[in-house]
Parts: C-alpha cells; sequence; structure tokens
C-alpha cells in the first residue's frame, strides 16, 4: 500500500497566558493511498488543530508531515497555496457555497481558479453532480436545495480537481441524523469508486463507522486506531 500523509512526532503546543496547551502532542501515524479515515474524540481533544497541520493551515511546534512525498511544515505559504490547489479537496461543515450561483457553477468554481476553460469547467461539473446523485438539481441555488443536497453539492466541489487528498471537517455537522447517513454513505461510495483518500474528522463515533479505519484522539494523542475492514471481512 502506498504512502499519502506521514505524521512524525508531531507536536503543536499553544501558550495561553502562563499555561502551556498540547493540542498535539507526539502523533506518529501513516494514511494509505485509497484510504477513508476518520479522526473522532470530543470537543478539545485535538481533531481541528490535527487537520489544521495536515492542510498546512498552521505549523507544527515540531514534527513532521510529509504529503505526497512533501514536507508540508516546511513549504511557504504560496507553495502551501500551489501544492493545495493541487492536490487537496476541502469539504467544510457549514458547506462554504456561494449563495448567487447555482450547483453546477458552484462545483465548477475551484476549476475556474486554474483556469481551466468554461465549457471544460461546465462538463466536468456536471459530470461530478452526476455522480453524488444531483443530476436533477444542477439549475438550482444554494437556498433552493435541502442541507443535505447542499452537501452533496460541497462534496462534488471537492471532487472536481481531482484531489489526492480529500479533507473533510465534521461534514455533517449541520445536518440531521438521517441526512448524515445520507451524505456519508454517499462520501463512502465515491471514495471508493475513485480511490480518493478522505480525511474526516468528527466529533459523532457512530458516523465515524463508515470509514475504514478510526483514529481516536483524546488530549492530542491518538489512543488507538481501529480497522473496520478487518471487522466486516470477520461478520
Ligand atoms: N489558537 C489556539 N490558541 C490556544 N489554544 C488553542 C488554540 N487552538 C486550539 N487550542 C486548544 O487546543 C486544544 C485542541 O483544540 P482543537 O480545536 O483542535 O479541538 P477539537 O477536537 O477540534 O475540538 P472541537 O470538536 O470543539 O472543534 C484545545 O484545548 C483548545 O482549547
Amino acid at each position: 500500500m502506498k504512502t499519502v500523509i506521514k505524521v512524525k512526532d508531531l507536536y503543536k503546543l499553544y501558550r495561553v497566558g502562563d499555561e502551556v496547551v498540547h493540542a498535539l502532542d507526539g502523533l506518529d501515524f501513516q494514511i494509505y493511498e485509497g484510504e477513508f479515515c476518520a479522526i473522532v474524540g470530543t470537543s478539545g481533544s485535538g481533531k481541528s488543530t490535527l487537520l489544521n497541520m495536515l492542510a498546512g493551515l498552521e505549523k507544527p511546534t515540531k514534527g513532521e508531515v510529509v504529503i505526497a512525498d512533501r514536507h508540508i511544515e516546511k513549504l511557504n505559504e504560496e507553495q502551501l497555496v500551489a501544492f493545495r490547489q493541487e492536490n487537496i479537496g476541502f469539504i467544510f461543515q457549514s458547506f462554504h457555497l456561494m449563495g448567487t450561483m447555482n450547483a453546477v457553477e458552484n462545483v465548477a468554481l475551484p476549476l475556474s481558479f486554474r483556469g481551466v476553460p468554461r465549457n471544460v469547467r461546465m462538463k466536468k461539473a456536471d459530470a461530478m453532480l452526476d455522480l453524488v446523485k444531483l443530476g436533477k438539481h444542477k439549475k438550482h441555488l444554494p437556498k433552493q436545495m435541502s442541507g443535505g443536497q447542499q452537501q452533496r453539492v460541497g462534496v462534488a466541489r471537492a471532487l472536481v480537481v481531482d484531489p489526492k487528498i480529500i479533507f473533510a471537517d465534521e461534514p455533517t455537522g449541520n445536518l440531521d441524523s438521517h441526512t448524515s447517513e445520507e451524505v456519508m454513505s454517499l462520501m463512502q461510495q465515491v471514495v471508493r469508486e475513485q480511490k480518493r483518500t478522505l480525511v474526516m474528522v468528527t466529533h459523532d463515533a457512530h458516523l465515524a463507522e463508515y470509514a475504514d479505519r478510526v483514529f481516536h484522539i483524546r488530549d492530542g494523542k491518538i489512543l488507538k486506531i481501529d480497522d473496520n475492514r478487518i471487522r466486516t471481512e470477520e461478520e
């Protein structure tokens, strides 16, 4: 199996007044190509800090984050922007869709930042919306769609740039439990079909069951890593 993300001896400390918070307290792990990994923990356990380190949004205090053979912690801002554009798709809790653009236009947006011609953009966005089963809602504005449909647009938008890795931060945090399950199973399916690597952060241990592997994090440390694939095979 090919390693896509390698985290080595990772620390992030924050100083708050006289106190030092160990947000990440010595993490070591690898994520392999094609895996769906969930990082699970309660509020304040360090999930968002970890995702920020992986995406290069913050610098670690110590340690290494190697993604697709690049040392993320050593890149400057300009290199990081280029790296993210080339390798990473994001799915956000609050969808982050443009209210004045319809579904296809929203999905096509990341391609316009890369200078892809309009007809190619629209064709790709169209295909992605079919993939997330929103074929009938292509011309709908975000406000004309349900929360679950809006997040499916978010999933399509993350995939449209052919990213090696997708990061999702509480992607179903604003959805009811039934819709959350639908979005999770869609993400699971497209990640498998398209052989993407997906790293999702959630506080919900039940939703984490959709992942291939579950990293349990507490006080900035990994307590254990569960492999759901082994269990599924045994069942
Ligand atoms: N910028 C910061 N300055 C100081 N402390 C911080 C900062 N960011 C995070 N922390 C602290 O680091 C720890 C981990 O925070 P983090 O946001 O990663 O947790 P989380 O698991 O994502 O929580 P939640 O589920 O509530 O978002 C917490 O104790 C938090 O208070």
